[in-house]
């Protein structure tokens, strides 16, 4: 009987750890330049038109996420940026998708909203208080230590 339930929860384990495995990333750049971290304002859906994230998307197929993310900060900024290391845990999205949020800095340039609303750069202080998407906010203690 203990067998039987030690496999049965090992299959649950195992079809989970599966799931994650699949799980579909969406990778977010902290960017740091003087002690602030830029912050973009989102111009779509509604639903969330106006609420604030990180620059980023979605991984392709067969895409690294750093390489995901140093193509989405050229298409939504115009500028490249240098990936650091991961900032906090993996969020979960809906369903099957994580937000994965990595220290970036730039390399050149001025990052401009070309696909959104607005950007701007926020000290540790003002990171509480900016309308974050849902996930950003449950990172906003990590990236408050990103800036201390
Ligand atoms: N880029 C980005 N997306 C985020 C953040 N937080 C968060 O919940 N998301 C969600 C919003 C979207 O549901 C999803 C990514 O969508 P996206 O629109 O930025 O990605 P994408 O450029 O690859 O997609 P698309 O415009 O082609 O539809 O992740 C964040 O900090 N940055």
């Amino acid at each position: 009987m203990a067998l039987r339930v030690l496999q049965k929860r090992s299959a649950l384990l195992a079809a989970r750890c599966e799931e994650l495995r699949a799980a579909r990333v969406v990778v977010g750049a902290a960017i740091v330049r003087d002690g602030r971290l830029l912050a973009q304002q989102r111009s779509y859906p509604e639903s969330h038109a106006g609420q604030w994230e990180l620059p980023g998307g979605r991984v392709e197929p067969g895409e690294k996420p750093t390489d995901a993310l140093v193509r989405e900060c050229v298409e939504e900024l115009g500028v490249p940026v240098a990936v650091g290391e991961q900032v906090g845990p993996d969020v979960p999205l809906k369903k099957d998708m994580v937000l994965r949020i990595y220290a970036a800095s730039l390399v050149g340039g001025e990052p401009e909203a070309l696909e959104h609303n607005a950007v701007r750069w926020l000290t540790a202080d003002e990171l509480p208080g900016v309308d974050w998407l849902p996930a950003d906010r449950v990172l906003v203690p990590a990236l408050q230590t990103l800036l201390n």
